[in-house]
């Protein structure tokens, strides 16, 4: 299959989307009218454009309202078709793309609509051209692919055939098996979309909603076994209708785009157990095992501050580096790096984002596998300065520039810390931590898709429907990212993502003063939630105060004793449960930045602490503008306002 990409799936100019398109690398675009109206050339320069970025203009859709029309109209519409072709052959193409009629004067019957193609397969004929039929969900009376196809069918032209397109397939709950029964010269194109489940009108969804595939909630694979079955070869064009691509980055989309389309082909190719025509093959998507650390690039001024918050944390600096102003710290099975060097990636992440996250590692069954298939999905690896007798660990670029490292336990990349770092021999002070429960990254609202196609296309990775939570000002949406996830506190890889439209959330602040996407916080496990939030009030870290309501509505609704919310109350925790277990979580002040750490106690427990979301979103508002005291420790009281 060829891929290929409509110019309505991507912002700009048509000369900003085609080139966007190409730069993805792309070979083949759909020019979608609207583009090509709105474009101050003539065709033959669109062909040209085309041309000389070496696209191949698969079609210039749709052609609107043939099919049905009374005879009183029957004529016009024909000459309709013909200025069409005229058109197409000025583009230098060869297929005019039919969607099915909304007109409320088009009459139905399945003869007569297949006479009007048999009609208009003969006048492409005779230029050599062809006719492609799609069923829009919302076709007046063809809104299903299998009637089109009855049509196409009865037409019985060589030049007339069929484009199934997936968003109006799935969205409409079609039955897929009839696709396996249309010989593949009968289908003309396949435009490929997902979508999120959504209750709402055919049109509204197609033209909003619709996403890459990966992105939605379809079941794509499906539908792609189902055209496998045919021997479909030809183009596999993405029809992406979406307000966030119209509103983000052409390169970027375009580049998701091809990234999709190359997931979506690798997917299928495992379903089906046989490589895909024209996919690059590329190692299974694995699961992840854990978090194995945590990089934080720290200037050195800010160091201390941060040493003593970790060591506040019950962390110890068990490792510093061979050759770096790098340190190591740990608890229970929590690493965390401190980079303070001078030289290299972490020093110019700091120097544009401030003291933060610059890098998490994970680990993977097979690091190289993984870096191979991030390659093969364009993900751009990152190759850092190795010292002599230090690990070279495969990395890539992940949201904000940051980077995702892969080590494994069966190659040297296992031995890290013991190769790169010298023990402290430092005696441990633990408060409890025991595994890093989830990472939350907050991003523009337009990024969202972007980085939830990066990790699901990369890690053997489910996700959960996009929610909205609330904030003070305004909605923030919120998606979980999971590969992995076990009983077992710290197994797989938890993500939180979180980005929002208005600009005056915590998450569009946190985008704003940190001059881009990243890391805004860490939940931290422990089995008892109760000692180490206590230990951590006694070691001097302020945690976020959380209103008294917020305990008398929990005792109105949670099944938990009197003594049980008192103790919660006081040491600032919040509660949730869902049919699997129970769930503690606390916060800390936030630090300059708006970074913060959580700390969890999961008992069985799924989710993520939506119920309360709001609550701590709120509570963090009211502390905005966070003050730190001498030393670098977050600071509840009061308001620097
Ligand atoms: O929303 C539309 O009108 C529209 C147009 C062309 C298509 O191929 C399509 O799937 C939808
Ligand atoms: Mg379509």
């Amino acid at each position: 299959m060829i891929p290929s990409i409509a110019t309505v799936c991507v912002s700009g100019t048509l000369q900003e989307k085609l080139e966007a398109i190409a730069a993805a690398g792309f070979t083949a675009v759909e020019i979608f009218e609207n583009d090509l109206i709105a474009f101050p050339g003539s065709p033959a320069d669109v062909r040209r454009i085309c041309a000389d970025l070496g696209l191949t203009i698969v079609t210039c859709q749709p052609f609107r309202d043939f099919e049905g029309m009374p005879d009183a109209r029957r004529a016009r519409t024909f000459d309709r078709a013909e200025r069409k072709f005229d058109l197409l052959q000025e583009l230098g193409t060869d297929l005019l793309f039919v969607c099915s009629s909304v007109s409320p004067e088009a009459l139905s019957g399945i003869d007569r609509l297949a006479a009007d193609f048999a009609e208009l397969g003969e006048r492409a004929a005779k230029r050599g051209l062809r006719v492609g039929y799609e069923a829009l969900a919302w076709g007046r009376h063809v809104y299903d692919y299998r009637d089109a196809w009855e049509i196409v069918r009865r037409a019985n032209h060589p030049q007339v055939g069929i484009v199934l397109d997936s968003f109006h397939i799935m969205s409409r709950g079609l039955d897929l098996a009839t696709i396996g029964t249309i010989p593949r010269d009968r289908i003309f194109m396949v435009q490929m979309a997902d979508a999120p489940l959504l209750q709402m009108d055919h049109l509204s969804w197609s033209r909003h909603w619709r996403c890459l595939p990966g992105q939605g909630e379809f079941a794509l694979p499906d539908f792609m076994k189902a055209l496998v079955s045919t021997g479909f070869d030809s183009y596999l064009s993405l029809e992406i209708f979406n307000d966030r691509f119209r509103a983000g980055s052409a390169r970027s989309v375009a580049l998701d785009g091809h990234r999709s389309l190359l997931w979506l082909l690798d997917e299928t190719a495992r379903q089906v157990g046989k490589p895909m025509p024209g996919a690059p093959a590329m190692p299974p998507p694995a699961p992840v095992e854990a978090v194995e650390f945590i990089e934080f690039a720290v200037v050195e001024s800010e160091k201390g501050g941060f040493e003593r918050l970790l060591r506040a944390l019950g962390f110890t600096r068990t490792g510093s580096h061979r050759s770096k102003d790098v340190d190591l710290w740990r608890q229970g099975d929590i690493r965390i790096i401190l980079n303070s060097d001078e030289d290299g990636f972490a020093h110019s992440y700091q120097i544009t984002h401030g003291s933060s996250v610059c890098a998490i590692a994970l680990r993977v069954p097979d690091a190289r596998a993984a870096t191979q298939r991030a390659k093969a999905l364009l993900d751009v690896p990152h190759a850092g300065a190795v010292g002599p007798g230090e690990l070279d660990i495969p990395a890539v670029r992940g949201v904000g520039g940051s980077l995702v490292y892969f080590l494994d336990g069966g190659s040297a990349l296992g031995r890290w810390s013991e190769v790169d770092f010298v023990p402290t021999g430092e005696s441990e002070q633990a408060a409890g931590l025991i595994a890093v429960d989830h990472i939350s990254q907050t991003m523009q609202y337009e990024e969202m898709l972007t980085w939830l196609l990066f990790y699901t296309s990369l890690f053997d990775a489910g996700k959960t429907p996009s929610q909205a939570v609330i904030d003070p000002g305004g909605v923030v949406q919120s998606q979980v990212v999971e590969s992995g996830v076990g009983a077992a506190p710290g197994s797989g890889l938890r993500l939180v993502l979180n980005g929002s439209q208005s600009h005056r959330t915590m998450s569009a602040r946190f985008v704003t003063d940190f001059f881009g996407s990243g890391v805004q916080h860490i939940a931290l496990a422990t089995k008892d939630i109760r000692a180490t939030v206590a230990r951590l009030a006694a070691n001097g870290v302020a945690m976020l105060p959380i209103p008294e309501n917020y305990y008398d509505d929990l005792e109105a609704r949670a099944d938990l004793d009197h003594a049980e919310i008192a103790a919660l109350k006081a040491l600032d925790i919040l509660y949730d449960q869902d049919a699997h277990g129970t769930f503690r979580q606390a916060y800390t002040a936030t630090l300059d930045g708006g970074f913060f750490f959580e700390i969890i106690q999961r008992d069985g427990y799924r989710g993520y602490g939506a119920a309360n979301a709001g609550i701590r979103l709120t509570a963090q508002a009211r502390l905005a503008r966070p003050i730190t005291v001498p030393g670098g420790l977050p600071h509840a009281q009061g308001s620097a306002t």
